[in-house]
């Protein structure tokens, strides 16, 4: 570990014990890994806070044997390769230390500055430094020697030993996958190591003819002498294409090496100007041995995997002009094996020709210069190496197979500004997601075996189609993960060792029966009950295919029946499986939620917590500067009332004595406190005051009660008076009333009534005679003025004294009252008509004095009315 970062480690890294994956939205495979660790490790990512380290490596490191009760299972190996950086990169700044190999198995990647983790890092969502555990790392220095003999030895050993191995490149496009398989001009990669291992190894005992061909993905056929020259034609065909590029110049062939073997030429042909030789001493096996007894043949095939469809690099293109190629399907043998329908397989009798055979495939395989690899590999290429195993004398033949995948690069597509290169990326991206998809199912399958197994997408891709048998037990497979050191690629740099951080937690199970074997098993039991013989036939000519028509009926309905109940047992398995993730969906959202009110509620305390101390804060900063404020006023006032004092003294002509002796006084009250004092003794006052008002009010209130209830009482007592009044009233009518029935008052209210009614009519005369009288009066007055008018020219005019008769402007009424005044008595009884004021006077006296006048008027309730009036009411 270098000093920097062990200084940053004991400074702010803390390492934990179990694998604890960052949470990124882009990287999906590491997401749906995580999810698979289980709730135990989801809880505790969950409640752990992030730290800056994130440690992701197999959980038993350094222990390639994993004890599960009495079987014994081998680890999967992935190794680490860092690619040096090139002079162009050093030149853009690409360096900048952000991958550091700490020791044999164990990588250390930093986040630069600019990288999108070193900005999640900074928001506290990841980390800034991941380490890596693995079966091996070579860092920059390390050679492909020292690399074939750490990875690739044992392998073909393994595989000479008749077992199935696959060796499969994985990384970022640039990051020297290619380079790793199949080397540069200065350096063979491992698989011209391999080839020059295997034939080095076979030296001897290959097998010369090529009358046993590989078919299928485990079968071997026998050919005819026809089918061998055909074989043997397309071997010479090949070799002669590879020629005829090499002189052309057209063949990616930058490798060479001394073969040495079976007495082949000392240095192969296919050399360039750099001529490095594989040294055969570094190739070799040691003390590997093979059965002596046996013979070897040697198969080859090469295609690639480009846009998911399966190309063939060893068949000529059908038409020269447009390079279009045939598409290969995709098949399962009769043990489910997944193989390469009609795939070219070539025998080859030395390491140069597979070489060669391999360049020819190379010229076929789609590349492209992206702006990352100016020779980019745009396809998965498989190149696989089968060696039969035949017995002497015809006895069964065995195969074995080395197949080593390139695997193209994964890539971010929105890199890509061509169309077609945006495709590939995303093709490409897509088949290396379903394998990240398929290791995580496999892994999860073995962590949790008590569990339901998942389901691991093999057949969604065509990559991990081919793929599936080295996964399924019926060989191994061995990982080698390519880097740069490229800051500007750090991102998706991370990505990949996370995702072949899970591949090391994998384990080599034994084989095992996949869905479509078991089924075909069954089919072919039962077809073995019906007609044995049959049997035996349709195996030989199965061969090629499966066809389902070779089959009985009554097998395939049992087959059918069979499956149905296997979907039905699926759908519950699955029903079962909905149920539990339900379950813990629910419960982890119920955790989520509670932690989100919990968090929720303390944000708000503290919130409110926060606020109260803020108000208290203004409240303060409130009161402080009013008070302020006030005694600032306060002192100005006071200011002024001494300035307006000594004003005042001065003109006042300078006498001694201060006219406001109290407000001057400097060592006296504050004017604020006097006048506080002040205002409490008006108070004080107006507070006894109130008091005695108070009282005053209580006495006049108990006064006005004792008021009122002896008024009540007078009340009473007047309301019982006026009812005994009324009773007497009533008394003294009903007493009055039978006092007049039982005297002679009726004959006498009846005389009296025939009394005024003559007296109304006389009245009425009267006022008849009345008018007459006015009328005659008139006349006479008018004849007193013609008379005095006819006496006027005789008499002279006397003047008019006063009191003298003859003095009054009415002569002649003077005249006539003298007259009557003159007339004897008996006249005057007549005149008295004309003046009823006298003789009703004295009627009234009379009424009045009368005790039935009296009675009469006390029955009368209204005031005297009018004589006329009054004489009618009374009756
Ligand atoms: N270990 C190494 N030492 C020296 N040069 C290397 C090493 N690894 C890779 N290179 C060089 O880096 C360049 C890219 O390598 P290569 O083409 O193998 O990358 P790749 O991962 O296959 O890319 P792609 O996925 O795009 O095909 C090549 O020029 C190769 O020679």
């Amino acid at each position: 570990m270098s000093d920097a970062v062990k200084r940053e480690l004991q400074g702010r890294v803390c390492v934990m014990s179990a694998p604890v994956y960052a949470s990124d939205e882009e990287e999906c495979v590491l997401e749906s890994t995580a999810a698979d660790l289980g709730s135990h490790t989801h809880a505790r990512r969950l409640q752990a806070p992030i730290t800056e380290l994130s440690v992701i490596g197999p959980a038993e490191t350094h222990t390639q044997q994993v004890n599960r009760g009495e079987r014994v299972e081998e680890k999967l190996q992935v190794f680490l390769r860092v690619r040096p950086l090139t002079d162009a990169e050093r030149q853009r700044g690409e360096d900048q230390g952000c991958v550091c190999v700490q020791s044999e198995d164990t990588l250390l990647l930093k986040a630069p500055k600019d990288s999108h983790s070193m900005k999640s890092a900074e928001r506290g969502v990841s980390q800034s430094v991941h380490k890596f555990t693995f079966t091996r790392v070579f860092g920059e220095a390390a050679s492909q020697q020292e690399v074939y003999d750490q990875v690739m030895k044992e392998m073909v050993r393994d595989v000479l030993h008749g077992e199935n191995r696959l060796l499969y490149t994985y990384g970022v496009t640039n990051s020297g996958k290619t380079y790793t398989i199949q080397g540069s001009a200065g350096e063979a990669g491992l698989l011209p190591r391999a080839l020059v291992s295997v034939f080095t190894a076979l030296a001897g005992q290959l097998y010369p003819r090529a009358d046993l061909k590989p078919i299928l993905k485990q079968e071997v056929r026998q050919l005819s002498d026809a089918e061998v020259r055909i074989e043997e034609d397309r071997r010479h065909a090949l070799l002669r294409e590879e020629e005829v590029c090499r002189q052309r110049g057209g063949v990616n062939a930058s490798v060479s090496w001394d073969s040495g073997i079976s007495g082949l030429s000392a240095i192969t042909r296919l050399e360039d100007s750099d001529g490095v030789c594989v040294d055969i001493d570094g190739v070799g096996l040691g003390d590997v041995t093979v059965d002596k007894m046996l013979q070897f043949g040697i198969w080859v095939s090469f295609y690639e995997i480009y846009n998911e469809f399966v190309y063939d690099l060893l068949e000529p293109p059908m038409s020269l002009h447009t390079q279009k190629r045939n598409t290969l399907r995709l098949s399962d043998d009769k043990h489910g094996n997944v193989y390469v329908k009609d795939l070219t397989w070539v025998n080859v009798r030395s390491a140069d020709e597979a070489w060669r055979v391999l360049t020819v495939g190379r010229s076929n395989q789609s590349f492209a210069s992206t702006h990352l690899n100016h020779n980019s590999s745009r396809s998965h290429s498989v190149f696989t190496v089968r060696v039969l195993h035949i017995q002497p004398e015809g006895g069964a033949t065995h195969i074995s197979e080395l197949c080593v995948c390139d695997l193209a690069g994964s890539e971010r597509c929105k890199d890509q500004q061509n169309g077609e290169r945006m495709k590939e990326a995303n093709n490409i991206n897509t088949s290396l997601l379903t394998l990240g998809r398929c290791i995580s199912a496999m892994r999860h399958n073995q962590t949790y075996r008590q569990r339901l197994a998942q389901v691991v997408p093999f057949r969604d891709s065509k990559l991990t189609r081919v793929l599936q048998s080295f996964f399924s037990g019926l060989g191994r497979a061995c990982m080698m993960v390519n880097i740069n050191s490229c800051s500007s690629s750090y991102d998706e740099t991370l990505h990949a060792l996370k995702f072949s951080a899970i591949a090391t937690q994998l384990v080599h199970g034994p084989a095992s029966k996949n869905r479509v074997a078991y089924i075909l098993s069954l089919l072919r039991d039962d077809s073995a009950h019906a007609d044995h013989t049959l049997l035996e036939e349709e195996e030989e000519e199965s061969d090629e295919e499966e066809d389902v028509s070779m089959f009985q009926p009554e097998a395939l309905l049992k087959a059918i029946n069979v499956l149905k109940q296997e979907v039905l047992r699926q759908r519950e398995e699955k029903d079962e499986l909905e149920l539990k993730i339900r379950e813990q969906v629910c419960t982890e959202m119920m955790e989520v939620i509670n932690r989100m009110q919990l968090d929720f509620s303390e944000t708000m305390e503290s919130e409110r917590e926060l606020m109260e101390n803020r108000c208290e804060n203004k409240i303060n900063n409130l009161k402080s500067s009013l008070k302020k404020y006030y005694s600032q006023q306060l002192e100005e006032r006071d200011e002024q009332i001494r300035e307006l004092s000594a004003a005042l003294r001065e003109k006042e002509g300078g006498s001694e004595a201060p006219i406001f002796p109290s407000l001057v006084e400097c060592d006296g009250p504050r004017r604020s406190q006097r006048i506080a004092s002040s205002h409490k003794r008006s108070s004080q006052h107006e507070h006894a005051d109130m008091e005695q008002n108070k009282a005053e009010l209580a006495r006049v209130k108990a006064e006005l009660e004792q008021c009122r209830a002896e008024l009540d009482l007078k009340q009473t007592e007047l309301t019982l008076k006026t009812l005994d009044l009324h009773t007497l009233v009533l008394k003294l009518q009903s007493g009055e009333r039978a006092c007049c029935h039982y005297t002679e008052g009726e004959k006498l209210r009846t005389a009296l009534n025939t009394a005024d009614s003559t007296l109304i009519k006389q009245d009425q005369m009267l006022m008849d005679l009345h008018s007459t009288l006015q009328l005659l009066k008139a006349q006479l007055h008018r004849k007193d003025e013609t008379l005095a008018d006819l006496k006027r020219p005789f008499t002279p005019a006397t003047p008019v004294t006063p009191g003298t008769p003859s003095s009054c402007s009415r002569r002649g009424c003077g005249v006539a009252v003298a007259m009557v005044e003159n007339q004897p008595p008996g006249k005057r009884a007549f005149l008295r008509l004309f003046t009823p004021s006298r003789s009703s006077k004295m009627r009234a006296k009379a009424d009045t004095t009368t005790p039935y006048a009296r009675i009469l008027r006390s029955r009368q309730p209204s005031p005297p009315p009018s004589p006329a009036l009054t004489r009618r009411g009374r009756f």
